[in-house]
């Protein structure tokens, strides 16, 4: 099948060779075609342009895109999006006063969606998370890694990972799987880390390993969580059976974790609400990409990672959702995208830099998405007419998305 979407009116992140990321003042630069034609065949990209190179019309089904805006899907590098119930009353409990950390100490938080995670039945799990992922395919996002950690067991730490599994292969949208049973400690283990830690390392992992369920490991490194030497053991461990690093870090303390992921060779680290000058010059020059979750600040009213700071000494930043039932109950990465505008003060061409190319990174499919390159995969956005795409954060709260196509389906 080919398709050529004609009279684009800007097709943006055109990149002519595949980049892996942008950093720094790279970030502030978003390639794009004014008046553009882009061709797809089957699940690719095949060729893009102004109008008046567009090629003949023959044998393909043609979109007139006039007035609309065309970019890369996003790629949410950091979801919970398989959980199972949701933790409204935690909301309301917030609201009236009390932190994520006090309702954490009372048993709540992670420790209530394990709870529930594991009283249900992984059929169960399956459709009230495909409901979520066919939500966040409609709002835009062709890439998404999703992580385990509601179990805590390992049974259910399992069960996790096969519905991730199964949406993989149930929907075109591409998925890469993190293995996070180090989220939190569960009650019989709060005074026994080690054993714990134990059962991560010598029963969950080789068991995710046999049926090949992860691509990716995660912990919570935080105080009142996993510790840096405790993260380190379970960074270790993963390694052991190929799986690369992506660590929760830096939410409420500095606790010297980052330098720890860098020197462990991190894909990337994420949340980095709180950000010293030492984690700056520790992420210079690494191979480990920096990703901010603006809606968790948004949702629990904590600080946002200081992008500003962060650009300015050139490093590189992802956006993603952490869509999840506790901190952020939404994967809309427009809303992530036009929040990193209006409270962490990225312009718009760093902040769609933020949520594709560089969220591809963060999730290990740059090569194949995140950008308009021949022979990437062909997932677009196709927008509603708009004046710019300044507009994209701009109307905040305005849905301007009005086709989605992934792997060459539409999907809306
Ligand atoms: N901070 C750690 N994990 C999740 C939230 C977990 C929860 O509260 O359910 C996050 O990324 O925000
Ligand atoms: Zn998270």
């Amino acid at each position: 099948m080919k398709l050529l979407i004609k009279n684009i009116k800007e097709l943006l992140q055109v990149r002519e060779t595949a980049i892996a990321k942008v950093s720094g003042a790279e970030m502030a630069i978003l390639p794009k075609i004014d008046t553009a034609f882009l061709l797809i065949e089957n699940d690719k990209i095949v060729n893009f342009g102004p109008m008046e190179d567009c090629p003949s019309s023959e044998g393909c089904e043609v979109l007139d895109a006039t007035g609309k805006t065309v970019l890369p899907t996003w790629c949410d590098s950091h979801t919970h999006i398989v959980y199972a119930g949701n933790r409204e009353q935690e909301f309301v409990d917030r609201i009236n006063g009390l932190s994520y950390e006090e309702i954490a100490l009372r048993g709540g938080g992670i420790l209530n969606s394990a709870k529930k995670l594991q009283e249900t039945s992984e059929e169960e799990i399956y459709n009230q998370s495909k409901v979520r992922l066919e939500e966040v395919m409609r709002q835009g996002t062709g890439a998404v890694e999703i992580k385990s950690g509601y179990g805590l067991t390992v049974e259910a730490e399992l069960k996790m990972l096969r519905v991730i599994k199964r949406l993989a292969q149930d929907y075109p949208v591409k998925i890469k799987a993190t293995f996070l049973g180090a989220h939190a400690f569960p009650t019989e283990f709060k005074e026994n880390h080690q054993g714990y830690i134990d059962l991560i390392i010598n029963e969950m992992l080789p068991a995710i390993a046999k049926e090949n369920l992860a691509d990716y490991i995660d912990a919570f490194l935080e105080t009142g969580y996993f510790s840096v030497a405790e993260t380190e053991r379970i960074i270790e461990a993963g390694k052991q059976y190929g799986l690369v690093s992506k660590i929760h870090v830096n939410q409420f303390t500095a606790i010297n974790g980052i330098e720890a992921c860098v020197k462990h060779g991190a894909l990337s680290v994420d949340h980095l609400e709180i950000v010293t000058d030492e984690d700056i010059a520790v992420l210079k020059d690494s191979i480990t990409m920096p990703v901010a979750l603006p809606s968790c600040s948004y949702f629990i009213s904590i600080p946002y990672t200081p992008a500003r700071k962060m650009l300015e000494a050139g490093l590189p930043l992802a956006l993603a959702s952490d869509f999840n039932p506790g901190t952020t109950p939404s994967g809309n990465m427009n809303f992530v995208v036009a929040t990193a505008c209006i409270k962490m003060k990225m312009t718009p061409e760093e902040a769609i830099n933020a949520a594709t190319i560089n969220g591809a990174y963060a999730m290990g499919v740059s090569d194949t998405h995140g950008s308009i390159t021949k022979g990437k995969k062909a997932n677009i956005i196709i927008t509603k007419p708009l004046t710019s795409y300044y507009q994209l954060p701009y109307a905040f709260g305005s849905n301007l998305i009005d086709q989605v196509l992934i792997e060459g389906q539409f999907i809306l």
